[in-house]
């Protein structure tokens, strides 16, 4: 078996791969698409995070491929209809990372909220903004989490500690008792958007979420509401964004991923010279404890899958 591990995969999980397959090849290294394509004819296991795109492309060359391990939640950036066509199995670590995003956003919301980076910023050009940053307290708030999957329910958990009014939207129902549990009620997402001080977003991107805040729910949402997003990049319109940051609609955004990644372009620029904006390249996963469980977790469910093939 050929192993190829084509992102950075934590060194414990590594090792234990290396010891649990002895007699496999694994290769660890980054290989951009076009040569990944060509590499891919030789590979039976490809473990990625997200910056390996595997695309319908890449899959048409991959003739000894087996199973795709995602290190990760996400699977957006693995075209999984064509791998299932193929007979590949597609393995992920649903929940691993989940705590980290969560930390992640409680820190962006604290960050607009207290103007750290801003005042970081003003320090470091000798600027002693103090009356400038009067800053909100998040205790008290009403925060909108939409999308009650892991990462919503981790937040949930953490903003119980900031005794703050927790409503969540989602498809699915929550019972009462998981709603008592997570102290959340859930709404409608009209009710979610009119209501929050703080909408931070946990869905997916697919089809039907593609912008899914945009400009008409912007204009729902309270005057000096905050959205944080740290899910992917396109369930928000940048756009409307830049928007109503500018005319003070929205008080401030925390984005930790975007529709191009890395962000490039004029809108980019725009946005990221606002005063009112906390942005961070995609590193909601990226802690040391986040990425040794998701990488001991791929390595674990790929293990299990060759052992099924043999
Ligand atoms: O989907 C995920 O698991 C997160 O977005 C983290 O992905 P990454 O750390 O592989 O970029």
């Amino acid at each position: 078996m050929k192993i190829h591990i084509n992102d950075p995969l934590d060194e414990n999980a590594l090792k234990k791969l290396q010891k649990e397959l002895p007699k496999d090849e694994i290769t660890s290294e980054h290989f951009e698409k076009d040569v990944l394509k060509d590499k891919i004819k030789e590979i039976d296991v490809l473990i990625v995070r997200s910056a390996t795109k595997v695309t319908k492309e890449i899959l048409e060359h991959a003739d000894k491929l087996k199973i795709i391990g995602r290190a990760g939640m996400g699977l957006d950036n693995i075209d999984v209809d064509t791998a299932k066509s193929k007979g590949i199995t597609v393995l992920n670590t649903p929940g691993q990372n989940a705590l980290s995003v969560a930390e992640l956003v409680i820190g962006m919301v604290l960050d607009i909220y207290r103007h750290i980076t801003r005042g970081t910023v003003g320090l470091k050009n000798e600027q002693w903004e103090k009356k400038q940053l009067k800053g909100l307290e998040l205790s008290q708030k009403t925060v909108g989490i939409i999308g009650f999957g892991y990462v919503g329910k981790n937040l949930a958990q953490l903003l119980k500690g900031f005794q703050t009014n927790t409503l969540v939207y989602d498809v699915f129902e929550i019972s009462a008792e998981e709603q008592k549990d997570y102290n959340v009620r859930q709404v409608s997402l009209e009710e979610l958007l009119q209501n929050s001080d703080i909408i931070s977003l946990h869905i997916p991107k697919n089809e039907k979420t593609y912008h899914f805040i945009s400009e008409p729910q912007i204009k729902m949402m309270k005057d000096g509401a905050v959205i944080i997003n740290a899910a992917r990049g396109g369930v928000l319109d940048e756009n409307a964004v830049l928007k109503y940051l500018k005319n003070g609609k929205l008080l401030g955004v925390g984005l930790d991923v975007f529709e191009e990644e890395p962000p490039k372009g004029d809108l980019y620029k725009e946005l990221f010279a606002l005063p009112n904006i906390v942005v961070t390249p995609h590193i909601g996963a990226s802690t040391k404890e986040a990425q040794e469980r998701v990488g001991i977790n791929i390595v674990d469910r790929v293990v299990e899958e060759i052992k099924k093939l043999n």
